[in-house]
């Protein structure tokens, strides 16, 4: 069959990294939309820090060893994934497409990876996951009406879901000025489905000046919540825990020492403390404390193949990806979320043959040095 005939002028250009997804994703969207998932707080210093972060460094590939065969398959806490890859947890994905987070958790199981639903789920954490085949874990954020978070814990044990990650770094919303700007505010038809009516009263009204998302973080995210509370949780459930937003190796110490299962070392996408040190920068600290204790993930910022192997190099498990996963949503819905963590697996698979790694315990701190400088290790 003969292709249609196309002229350069009209023959659309393939989208081939979660760049182009985002500039088509761009076109499409409502700007406050585009501009809630894209803006990062403050100065948006550490949104683009955590990305820069990871082109301060350098790999260093092993010639003449047999790729024929690259492997990046692994287990996250126990469960089997295809890639060390997985989607980080996002609220509202219905902003994006009307499928949400169905698409987005269809397209990670085909891909074999794991999937963290957000609290503030556009879709019920028991729809997402009656429509999964990848392991599932549920992001917690704890709320003041403690019952509700006692809730969300059972129905997410009921529901399958094979971990619990606390994030932390989040007892209050950071000004978002591109928020404030837009006057964000839900969609009338766009509603936290996790949680009751009195959760979501004062979404939708909004005014410039205020994001009614930062309102309703005051009203009702914890921030009382302490070390000590951990228990608390803990008493509720057998799930491992993972704490989402842990920088320091304090931190990481403490939460090893009681037991958490997982870290996940996160600026949340520079949404929160601008200024923070970038994920990538804190990775090795972290890693170093927890020891073998907990297994470490790390998101924010990772675009490309090669800053995933970046950051296994520098002692991750895995690496989560958020924004790439709703810019391949905006765009074509199930198939373009598909399309970005293929692209992703591709590119990892593409990264390890180059640099002579064909098996991630291959993927070692010697791969690495620092842009500029003589060698490290
Ligand atoms: C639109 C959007 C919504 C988010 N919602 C949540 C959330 O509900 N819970 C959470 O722990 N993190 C949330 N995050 C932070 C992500 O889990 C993750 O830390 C961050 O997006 C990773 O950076 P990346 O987007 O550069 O990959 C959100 C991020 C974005 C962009
Ligand atoms: C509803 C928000 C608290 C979700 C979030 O964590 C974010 O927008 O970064």
């Amino acid at each position: 069959m003969t292709a249609p005939t196309a002229t350069p002028e009209t023959r659309p250009e393939p989208l081939l990294n979660p760049r182009d997804y985002e500039s088509a994703a761009r076109a499409r969207l409502d700007r406050s939309v585009f501009d809630y998932i894209a803006g990062g707080s403050g100065d948006e210093l550490t949104l683009h820090e955590d990305r820069a972060a990871y082109d301060r460094y350098r790999l260093r590939p092993r010639a003449l060893v047999d790729v024929s065969h690259c492997e990046p398959a692994t287990t996250l806490l126990g469960a089997p994934v295809a890639l060390p890859v997985g989607i980080a947890p996002m609220a509202y994905h219905q902003l994006v497409h009307p499928d949400g987070e169905l698409a987005t958790v269809r397209a990670a199981g085909a891909a074999g990876a794991l999937t963290v639903t957000s609290t503030f789920a556009s879709t019920s954490l028991e729809d997402v996951a009656a429509a999964a085949t990848g392991p599932l874990w549920l992001q917690l954020y704890v709320l003041r009406r403690r019952e509700v978070t006692a809730s969300l814990v059972r129905r997410a044990e009921a529901a399958g879901y094979r971990a619990l990650v606390i994030t932390v770094d989040t007892p209050r919303m950071a000004r978002r000025e591109r928020d404030l700007r837009n006057g964000f505010r839900l969609p009338a038809h766009i509603r936290p489905a996790n949680l009751d009516r009195d959760h979501e009263a004062g979404l939708h009204e909004g005014r410039a000046g205020d994001s009614t998302l930062a309102g309703h973080a005051a009203r009702h995210h914890d921030a009382a919540f302490t070390w000590n509370d951990l228990a608390w949780i803990r008493s509720l459930t057998d799930l491992p825990l993972v704490l989402k937003g842990v920088l320091t190796a304090e931190d990481a110490h403490r939460a090893a020492g009681l037991g958490v299962a997982g870290l996940i070392v996160s600026t949340h996408g520079g949404r929160q403390l601008d200024g923070v040190v970038p994920a990538l920068e804190a990775l090795p600290e972290v890693v170093a404390a927890a020891g073998d204790r907990c297994e470490v993930l790390v998101d924010g910022g990772v675009r490309r193949g090669t800053d995933v192997l970046k950051a296994l190099a520098l002692g991750a498990r895995a690496v989560l990806v958020g924004r790439p996963v709703l810019w391949g949503l905006a765009v074509d819905g199930e198939p373009g979320a598909a399309q970005v963590l293929s692209t992703l697996r591709a590119e990892l698979e593409e990264a390890m043959a180059l640099t002579g790694r064909p098996r991630l315990s291959d993927v070692t701190h010697d791969l690495l040095r620092p842009a500029g400088a003589g060698r490290t290790t």
